[in-house]
């Protein structure tokens, strides 16, 4: 009789094209892969030097997210000339490569990770290596998604295969009632603070349990958008009925006969009964609140009804030194109410939460209020598809109306590689993935959040609980 196997080991097995050795080292073909102009370049160019092609140009997508400008009205032109090359460089690859690029001005340019899906560019059962640590995402579509470096970039574009070590498989089990203010971010940010920002590194994550399968498509993206801030290098889900009906109609999804076939195809992707996995946790939600970050690292988190940590009470000396640090950088004091934070900027977007169904929680909040006049919000679409349908839904005006910036598609100042960059001293409420110590701006501070959650703090000036609006007090 077949062992019994999990999903992961179904996801790597079928795409294993020779064993390396007997440590779980193989050879892993790759289906698909979507490449920004940031972490590129340098595959690229070494692939000039060998003289070598793409093996399957066909297989890849190129698409402008990290560098470009996100200013309210469209341009091709980057504002810093290090991004301008970059941008150029990767056109000119495009174009020698014969590799489809989604440029800035093409209507079905965002962020690599709202892009991909949006696209049906994923398909479940695939196996997608990318230059992008968020490559996770896919994982939602019940494909294994996970990010290379530009070496492997190179590896993959001359022969569509990798090496690759297998990893060791978690399961996370996520069950409770969730309060309706709760979202996917929430479920996350509490993960991550349970086993810490290390806690699955060499772990590849499978999520079950009754609150995933009720979870949106897009929530489950950003859950294994964001597992990769504990550490893992894959996270995904078994795909299931509402995963079929998200890809359907997607421009790249199969069509016809092709996706009865595919369909067909994906029945056996999940982990059969009795398969082992190395880790198991268990995250109950039922007490879950809305989260925030308060330090420098994804895990320093806490529900918004609770205070800063006082490092002296911290027993772990590591924790303690970690705790310390944050503190200082934040220019927070121990013991202060999270909800007493003031906030100068109001950030939403990003491949973890700047997808449609995180701009109408947004708007919602935001639906006839005004932001504190002090704080700059500012909303970026993750993807241009995003923007048009926010556009076409009212909720643009809503956030307009509201007072925040309503911009063009990137990456922004999640990273702010373009000109959306915080000064020194800025705190800002973000809906992000990172919270590293200068991360939107040297000398800046970031709060970590949902997208409501982002929303609110602009409205009351600090961070706030989302699930105040209702009660009138905040
Ligand atoms: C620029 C890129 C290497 C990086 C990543 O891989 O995640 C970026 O997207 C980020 O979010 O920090
Ligand atoms: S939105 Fe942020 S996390 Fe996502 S790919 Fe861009 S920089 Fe990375």
């Amino acid at each position: 009789m077949a062992c019994a196997k999990t999903l992961y080991r179904k996801l790597i097995d079928s795409h294993t094209v020779r064993e390396l050795d007997d440590q779980g080292n193989v050879l892993l073909y790759i289906d698909r892969s979507i490449l920004n102009e940031y972490t590129s370049p340098q595959a690229f160019s070494g692939l000039r030097e060998k003289n070598r092609k793409a093996w399957r140009p066909e297989s890849v997508l190129l698409n402008v997210d990290h560098v470009n400008p996100t200013r309210p009205v469209r341009d091709d032109k980057m504002t810093d000339p290090g991004g301008q090359l970059q941008v150029d460089y990767f056109r000119e690859n495009s174009r020698d490569f014969g590799i489809e690029l989604f440029d800035v001005l093409d209507t079905r340019q965002g962020i690599e990770h709202v892009v991909a899906p949006e696209q049906g560019f994923v398909l479940p059962g695939m196996v997608i290596a990318a230059g992008d640590s968020h490559t996770t995402t896919y994982g939602a579509l019940g494909a294994f998604g996970f990010g290379i470096g530009t070496s492997e970039i190179e590896h993959f574009l001359a022969t569509q295969t990798l090496a690759y070590k297998r990893l060791k498989t978690m399961r996370v089990k996520v069950s409770g009632k969730l309060d309706p203010a709760v979202t996917a971010k929430d479920i996350i940010m509490l993960l991550i603070q349970r086993i810490g920002a290390s806690g699955a590194t060499g772990f590849a994550i499978e999520f079950t349990g009754s609150v995933i399968t009720q979870l949106s498509v897009e929530g489950r993206m950003t859950i294994c958008n964001m597992a990769v801030e504990a550490g893992a290098r894959g996270a995904f889900m078994a795909p299931d009925e509402k995963v079929y009906q998200y890809l359907q109609d997607k421009p790249r999804a199969p069509k016809g006969e092709m996706w009865e076939l595919a369909l067909q195809s994906w029945q056996n992707l999940y982990t059969d009964e009795g398969a082992e996995f190395d880790r198991e946790i268990e995250l109950d939600c039922d007490k879950l609140e809305p989260m925030v970050t308060w330090g420098i690292s994804p895990d320093q988190a806490d529900n918004i009804s609770g205070v800063l940590p006082d490092p002296a009470d911290e027993k772990d000396p590591q924790k303690r030194l970690a705790q310390e640090k944050a503190l200082a950088y934040m220019a927070l004091k121990p013991g202060t109410r999270l909800t007493d934070i003031p906030i100068s900027h109001a950030f939403i977007g990003s491949c973890t939460n700047g997808r449609i169904e995180d701009l109408r929680l947004a708007a919602e909040v935001l639906k006839g209020k005004k932001i504190t006049p002090h704080v700059r919000g500012m909303i970026i679409p993750g993807s241009t598809l995003v923007r048009q349908q926010a556009e076409q839904e009212g909720l643009a005006k809503i956030f307009i109306d509201a007072g925040f910036e309503w911009r063009q598609s990137g990456c922004s100042m999640c990273l702010a590689m373009n000109e959306d960059v915080l000064e020194p001293g800025d705190r800002c409420a973000s809906s992000t993935n990172r919270n590293f110590a200068g991360r939107q701006g040297a000398g800046s501070h970031t709060h970590l959040m949902s997208p409501a959650m982002v929303a609110v703090a602009a409205i009351a000036g600090h961070l706030a609980d989302v699930r105040s609006i209702n009660g009138g007090e905040q």
